[in-house]
């Protein structure tokens, strides 16, 4: 009997997410708690339920998609009892999904209720005491927004390197790609490197953040690796595989943001996992896109007649991106090592 691939299979393989946005990893069902709690407290608070501004049947383009953050879930996790439950909610989904090993992202933000210091202290803390830090080892990347003043982004880098020592392995560019000039960011990322911190940033997620100078100015901050790489015209695509560099790839997120044109079947997984580059499959924001990180490998190994040996490839050669040390890529290889040895004899 062929030796399927089915859920069952994609939720045990021991993976790495190397590409969640916290705020965009909390399900609306989460989010839908803490609206229910924030109206107790204040029955005239006028944001929609989450339940119909994130519903599932909802559509999303580049257009739409960055104002539900900054325009409303950051308005209703404002406070450190909501980032302690929404990022409890999300590292327990992802350990739930068979992830041993997750690095969140996310941009520091502050309100009237807490400092930047705090919104990143109060996050570390809920992962230092996530009860299965044995099963899932939990990394942070804080986040630059390309809207971020100069100034902006060298305070982000300098509370990564703040926060370091407690578990803070890199940053990140993120954002609207449509906003924002990424030369403008370069002393940031200088002193990111300067510091022994990792870099991670999205590539090429539109034609209009794919021109070669963007790309190059991009490449000159030494990235360890890229997200989304979507429109990478060649001379940059030679250059990216020349660096090895790891590719985080969103796969529901591009067909369902509109990113690429087309289903998963068209997506640009089949491109670049013919070269050296680790890829890494991720989820981006499953709260929104709602296809958690088994469900990704399904996909791509249903529309690309994957095998199970495939699936167990693909995890092992995302191992050697990830930004932790030595010892968690051991530990993950021998995850990956015991899944080989037990799928290949079980039906
Ligand atoms: C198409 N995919 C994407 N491309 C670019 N940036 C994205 C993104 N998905 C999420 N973000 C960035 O992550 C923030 C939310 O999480 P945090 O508040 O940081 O935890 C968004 O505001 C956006 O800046």
């Amino acid at each position: 009997m062929a030796k399927v691939v089915d859920a069952a299979f994609t939720k045990d393989l021991p993976k790495v997410e190397l590409h969640a946005h916290l705020t965009g990893s909390i399900t609306p069902h989460c989010l839908h708690q803490i609206w229910t709690q924030r109206r107790l407290e204040d029955p005239n608070m006028s944001l929609q339920d989450p339940l119909e501004a994130m519903s599932r049947d909802k559509s999303w383009d580049i257009m739409t998609f960055f104002p539900l953050f900054s325009k409303y879930i950051y308005e209703l996790c404002s406070t450190p009892a909501s980032i302690i439950y929404s990022t409890n909610a999300v590292l327990h989904d992802f350990k739930e999904d068979g992830v041993v090993y997750l690095e969140l992202r996310t941009t520091p933000r502050s309100s009237s209720s807490m400092s930047k210091d705090d919104y990143i202290t109060t996050t570390l803390s809920c992962i230092d005491r996530f009860p299965d830090l044995n099963v899932m080892a939990t990394y942070l990347i804080l986040s630059v927004d390309r809207r971020n003043s100069p100034e902006e982004a060298i305070e982000v880098v300098d509370l990564a390197i703040r926060y370091r020592s407690r578990g803070v392995v890199g940053v990140d560019l993120c954002g609207d790609p449509s906003k924002g000039d990424v030369s403008t960011f370069k002393e940031a990322f200088h002193k990111a490197k300067l510091y022994g911190l990792k870099i991670s940033l999205h590539f090429a997620e539109i034609p209009a953040s794919s021109s070669l100078l963007e790309l190059s100015t991009l490449l000159s901050f030494q990235p360890d690796r890229l997200g989304h790489v979507i429109h990478v015209p060649n001379e940059i695509k030679d250059q990216v595989e020349d660096r090895k560099l790891g590719l985080e790839l969103c796969v529901s997120c591009n067909v369902k943001a509109k990113l690429i044109e087309g289903g998963v079947i068209d997506h640009h997984f089949v491109s670049w996992v013919k070269t050296g580059c680790p890829v890494i499959l991720c989820t981006d924001d499953v709260g929104v896109f709602d296809s958690t990180l088994s469900n990704e490998y399904l996909l791509i190994a249903q529309a690309f007649n994957l095998s199970r040996n495939d699936l167990i490839d693909l995890c092992d050669r995302a191992v050697e991106a990830i930004f932790g040390d030595k010892h968690q890529k051991q530990r993950l290889w021998a995850l990956i090592n015991d899944a080989r040895e037990k799928w290949m004899h079980t039906d």
